[in-house]
């Protein structure tokens, strides 16, 4: 199965997450996630985590810090998530998708569903 590459930005503001619903039609929908995307041809993580919180959010992150990178096997796709945290962006956050948006204080992530993937993120955040 060929690996999706997916660039992940967790966004950390005053210990408070921003987190985006998935639409229901995606994969893994109805899940809450961290902003992002597929990466573009020959994008760094940076240039890909800085498109997508524009396409997604309306925002240009100002600092991206790679945090880890992430492999796992969905039932159906196969994903490798390149994570990076992002503590500071220009512009105010607004889900151009229709995409419901929440700042989630840190210690409150554990009371929303996020695709499995995501579960060793938020082990180190
Ligand atoms: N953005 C994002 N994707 C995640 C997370 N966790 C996780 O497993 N994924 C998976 C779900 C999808 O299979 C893939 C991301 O694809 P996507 O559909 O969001 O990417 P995209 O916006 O470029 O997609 P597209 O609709 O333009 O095709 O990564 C996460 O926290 N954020």
């Amino acid at each position: 199965m060929a690996v999706i590459k997916v660039a992940v930005a967790v966004i950390i503001i005053a210990d408070r997450v921003l987190i985006a619903k998935r639409a229901k039609s995606q994969h893994q929908g109805g899940l809450w996630e961290f902003p992002g995307g597929k990466f573009e041809n020959g994008e760094s993580l940076e240039q890909a985590a800085q498109r997508e919180c524009f396409e997604e959010l309306d925002i240009i992150p100002a600092s991206v810090e790679p945090l880890t990178v992430i492999e796992h096997d969905y039932d159906d796709k196969s994903v490798r998530l390149e994570v990076c945290v992002v503590k500071d962006y220009l512009g105010v956050p607004n889900g151009k998708e229709g995409q419901p948006l929440i700042w989630c204080p840190r210690h409150r992530l554990s009371d929303y569903q996020f695709p499995e993937a995501n579960q060793a993120i938020l082990k180190l955040i």
